[in-house]
């Protein structure tokens, strides 16, 4: 997904390739690695066409865009930008995105039920929970409740550590 494709890209040089002097170079055991200063605002806008086209081939193949469902919990403003620029980001590309926002006080029984419809809607490809959960709720227990084929973030313990 868009988030998880957002990585750091590091340029590794052999030996002998040359060297730009806006090249930091960094000493590993074996290989000599170089950090190159990146342009974020174009690698981001390079995903978003890459994204966008591929949504556009998805449905003028016939197919239905992906469908991303985000799921807040409580009143916090901060989360609530979040949330805010996902969908945006999610407009942007030309998938389909879904704010399920819930009281601080729903109860964590509540909360895993709902991912669990969303989990077997075969309608819903992609589900966030925004975090920070309120304090009574389990948020490892939350994230893992969400199936590793629709955790977009990659919070599930299957998904950490996958690129
Ligand atoms: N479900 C999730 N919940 C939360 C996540 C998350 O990735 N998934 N992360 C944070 C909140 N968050 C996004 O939701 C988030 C917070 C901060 C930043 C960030 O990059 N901050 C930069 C400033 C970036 C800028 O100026 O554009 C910084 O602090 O230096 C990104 C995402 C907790 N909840």
């Amino acid at each position: 997904m868009f988030v998880r494709r957002c990585v750091l890209r590091l340029v590794t040089y052999e030996r002998h390739t040359h060297v730009n002097t806006s090249v930091r170079c960094l000493h590993l055991t074996q290989n000599r690695c170089r950090a190159q200063l990146m342009d974020g605002k174009k690698v981001a806008g390079d995903i978003y066409q890459e994204l966008s086209s591929e949504v556009t081939g998805m449905v003028s193949e016939g197919r239905r865009a992906p469908h991303l469902v985000l799921v807040r919990v409580g009143a916090d403003p901060a989360s609530g930008s979040y949330v805010k620029n996902k969908t945006r980001a999610a407009d942007k590309i030309g998938i389909q995105s879904t704010i399920h926002h819930l009281p601080a006080d729903t109860s964590q029984s509540t909360l895993l039920s709902l991912v669990n419809q969303l989990n077997i809607d075969p309608d819903v490809d992609g589900i966030l929970v925004q975090l920070p959960l309120p304090g009574h709720m389990e948020e490892k227990l939350v994230c893992n409740a969400v199936i590793p084929e629709k955790d977009v973030d990659g919070f599930h313990v299957l998904n950490i550590g996958k690129d």
